[in-house]
């Protein structure tokens, strides 16, 4: 324990050992020539359990591997090494997160300083674990302000603004993309006829059923009421056709009572000036058309 004597005799003790970290000397062989009081006090080692062993000895099995793969070669080669991160163990095994500094001398001495960083580390647990909270209420709010409660599907508000995206992208590309407008065929007759709850299923069925003959690119969505909305990128109009008649055999097996469910479907094709806007008025009175023809059947804008 080195004491220092002052000039007026008083003599101040300015020893390691009343440091709240650790201070460790290795000497060139990794071996440990001088430990302070805080490895006793904190860690439970004796003095006589640490000198002449090698420094391996107080830290895990992952440490050791850094401090032999990082530690050691960047104390080489920059003489001192700050801030980092190790497990240090206890004499009884226990295992405490330390920043280490350390400095090597000109004979190949190492200085070590040991602080705890258990509290930090805590700190930084409950951090990561606020950020993983907050990220997935977000991704809950996004998910509640883009889909529609009832189906599932993309809502109004979504499908403006991801159809405008694949619209830029298919001129882009210089692919066609079809907008197919559905709207159930006498569904305030089902809501009269079978009530409110009734008519919710069959919009719910619906919904399952044009993700269900969907591609994975192609957007759906519930647009109003009972209207709903698909865009399929990439399709040409005679490959929009044999979609919008599979979609008819589909929705039939829908059963309402007992009849299937009919839709009426207005189709258009965009070309490379194509807004969404012009190709939504296009389909939506292709709606009309198609229910003027009778409904149950898709009517192609030209
Ligand atoms: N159950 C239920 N009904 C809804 C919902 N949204 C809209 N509706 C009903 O959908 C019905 C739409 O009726 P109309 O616009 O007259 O259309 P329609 O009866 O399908 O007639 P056509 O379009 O000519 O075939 C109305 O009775 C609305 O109340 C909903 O979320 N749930």
């Amino acid at each position: 324990m080195p004491l220092h004597q002052l000039d007026d005799n008083r003599v101040t003790d300015y020893s390691a050992d009343y440091f709240l970290s650790g201070a460790l000397v290795t000497n060139a062989d990794n071996v440990i020539v001088y430990v302070n009081t805080y490895f006793k006090k904190e860690l439970h080692w004796h003095c006589n359990e640490l000198i002449g062993k090698y420094i391996d000895k107080i830290l895990t099995k992952s440490s050791k591997i850094f401090l032999q793969s990082y530690v050691l070669p960047t104390l080489i080669h920059e003489k001192k090494c700050q801030e980092m991160q190790l497990i240090m163990l206890s004499a009884q095994g226990e295992r405490m997160a330390v920043t280490v500094n350390a400095q090597l001398d000109e004979k190949g001495f190492i200085y070590w300083s040991f602080f705890n960083a258990t509290q930090r580390d805590k700190l930084y647990d409950e951090l990561i674990k606020t950020r993983e909270k907050l990220e997935a209420q977000t991704e809950r709010l996004q998910s509640l302000a883009s889909t529609d409660e009832l189906t599932s599907l993309l809502n109004r508000r979504e499908m403006d603004y991801r159809s405008v995206l694949l619209l830029e992208q298919a001129k882009r590309t210089h692919r066609s993309v079809a907008l197919l407008v559905i709207d159930i065929d006498d569904f305030k007759q089902i809501n009269d006829t079978y009530g409110h709850l009734e008519g919710d299923r069959v919009l719910k069925e619906l919904g399952q059923c044009l993700k269900k003959i969907s591609r994975q690119t192609d957007l759906v969505a519930r647009y109003g009421g009972e209207e709903f909305l698909i865009m399929l990128p990439d399709t040409h109009s005679a490959d929009t056709l044999i979609f919008c008649q599979r979609l008819h055999q589909l929705i039939a097996e829908i059963k309402v009572g007992s009849e299937g469910l009919t839709v009426s479907v207005g189709a258009c094709m965009s070309d490379s000036n194509s807004t969404f806007t012009e190709l939504f008025k296009h389909a939506d009175n292709a709606v009309y058309q198609a229910k003027a023809n009778g409904k149950n059947t898709t009517y192609m804008h030209s």
